[in-house]
């Protein structure tokens, strides 16, 4: 390096120190004045937010509180050095926070605030409201219905909103409605969590920040009977798990959504719908790395698309099956292996004996797109497979069998009852419609999605349990060369060691 590029580096760097140490002789009044500014900000907005009524009255007290601080003995000293306190605390904390939400709404937010507002009208005024200030009115202004607000970038990220006590906040399809304007009108592409307060006639909605996707296969710290479904918000679940996260230093503490099928489990049996590549095989195949550790494996694969080929042959996997009379073959003995397991663990019950080991190692049967394979049985006048699955699913939990079925929404119609009727377990992948997870779910209080979701992202609902946001750990074929590199090797990583030379995918070996 020249002489002269050696100088000048030194200048800079003598530039760079000088800068950083003005920074931080300045760093106080920085702080104070974004302290102050913020708390001007929230000044201006409480004054906007009040009722034109009331500011004479807030202006009188504000004057006479003024007045009496000014006469107290050293009142303006302590009120100057009590602002100075709070302008120091405010500026202190937004810099922590990141300065996340705009202090002050400019105008384009106050016209956004009105525009949800009008927008809101119609559905809750009512013609013969006898009050003489309505909170929703065609010639009302968005202070009357909005109490609290905060926008980020430019764009609304919270709102509490009072609504009219006539409305009918009780019936899902009228919640549904505000809810699906609210998140249109807020800015698509984002999902949002609602809150109704039918107490006090208040709809609270926060924008939600998005799931973690950097988490793939991995072995997960979970106890016998514990399958872990995706990871969830952390204010949803009361657990966290050590989880290695991409770009992330050692292990992160994530909140996951953990499916349990133990002997007391009440939902012994999972249902997973989605749109067309949201991922429901990946959860499939997550399931499986999962279930391999402490149990047996069979998969019915629907598809045939070779997804699950990297199971074939694996110890603790009984097949892959995706032809019509290889499905059925595996159903058969799965409904004869559930019989057996019921009956050798009644005797062994009434000998006060454990029941042996083969019976208590769980079975777990995997089947991604049954409809497929009901359509085949039908036109080739067969049993549908799905009247061989209405055995493990009614006994299973007594026999350690657990059924999984993934199915795309196109084929939901094809579900049989008994499908529909045992799985209390529910997953929702993609961006389904609120109608679609509500019809999954029984209850679909939040936006779902947006299309542009990453893959592996939906809901889930444990029986009656709260509906849960959803991330799936990323899971990819090992053999899809689509796929990300690390995530393979992961997925590889975890598959059980080889029990016959690559490719054979047999039929249960019992
Ligand atoms: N949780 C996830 N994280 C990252 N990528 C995922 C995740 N789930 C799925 N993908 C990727 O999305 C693509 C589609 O996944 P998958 O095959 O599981 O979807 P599908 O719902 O079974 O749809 P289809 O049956 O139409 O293939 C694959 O490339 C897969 O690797």
């Amino acid at each position: 390096m020249s002489r002269w590029a050696l100088s000048w580096r030194g200048g800079l760097d003598a530039v760079r120190t000088g800068a950083d140490g003005v920074l931080d002789i300045l760093h106080p009044l920085i702080v104070l004045g974004r302290g102050s500014r913020l708390l001007a900000a929230r000044g201006s907005a409480w004054w906007r937010r009040t009722p034109r009524e009331r500011r004479v009255p807030a202006l009188f007290l504000l004057a006479a509180s003024g007045v009496v601080v000014w006469l107290l003995p050293y009142g303006p000293v302590l009120a100057g050095t009590a602002l100075l306190g709070a302008a120091g605390w405010y500026g202190r904390q937004d810099a922590r926070d990141g300065s996340e939400e705009d202090p002050e709404p400019g105008d384009e937010e106050w016209e956004r605030l009105q525009a949800l507002y009008e927008a809101l009208v119609p559905y809750f005024v009512m013609p013969e409201d006898p009050s003489p200030e309505p909170i929703f009115a065609h010639d009302g202004e968005w202070e009357r219905a909005f109490e609290d607000f905060a926008f980020r970038a430019g764009r609304l990220s919270s709102l509490l909103m009072r609504y009219p006590a006539y409305f009918r906040d009780g019936e899902a399809g009228e919640r549904m409605r505000i809810e699906q304007l609210l998140a249109a009108k807020s800015g698509r592409g984002r999902e949002y969590r609602f809150w109704w307060d039918e107490e006090r006639n208040l709809l609270e909605m926060r924008v939600l920040d998005p799931l973690p996707t950097g988490i793939h296969a991995q072995p997960f710290v979970t106890a016998p009977g514990e399958t872990v479904l995706g990871f969830t918000d952390g204010d949803a679940v009361h657990r966290t798990m050590p989880v290695a996260v991409a770009g992330e230093e050692g292990p992160q503490d994530v909140p996951p959504v953990v499916w349990r099928t133990g002997a007391r489990s009440t939902e012994p049996h999972l249902l997973v719908m989605g749109i067309p590549g949201a991922g429901t095989s990946t959860l499939l195949r997550s399931v499986a790395l999962q279930a391999v550790r402490r149990g047996e494996v069979l998969v019915v694969d629907g598809d045939g698309g070779g997804e699950f080929a990297c199971l074939a042959a694996r110890f603790g996997v009984l097949g892959i099956e995706s032809s019509l009379p290889g499905a059925l073959a595996s159903l058969e003995w799965v409904v004869r292996e559930t019989e057996r397991r019921l009956l050798t663990a009644s005797q062994a019950r009434q000998h006060g004996e454990h029941a042996p080991d083969d019976v208590r190692r769980p079975l777990w049967l995997l089947v991604d797109r049954p409809a497929v394979l009901s359509h085949l049985a039908r036109a080739e006048g067969q049993t549908d497979p799905q009247e061989l699955l209405r055995v493990p699913l009614r006994h299973g939990r007594a026999a350690g069998v657990h059924v999984v079925v993934a199915e795309q929404f196109e084929g939901a119609e094809d579900l049989g009852e008994a499908v529909l009727t045992h799985t209390r377990a529910r997953v929702v992948l993609g961006s389904a419609s609120p109608e679609q997870v509500q019809a999954v779910l029984g209850g679909a209080p939040q936006t779902g999605p947006a299309p542009d979701a990453p893959p592996g992202r939906g809901f889930a609902r444990l029986g009656a349990g709260p509906v849960l946001r959803l991330q799936v750990p990323a899971t990819p074929d090992p053999y899809d060369e689509s796929a990300g590199e690390a995530e393979r090797a992961a997925v590889a990583a975890l598959l059980p060691v080889r029990t016959a030379p690559s490719g054979h995918a047999g039929a249960p070996a019992h």
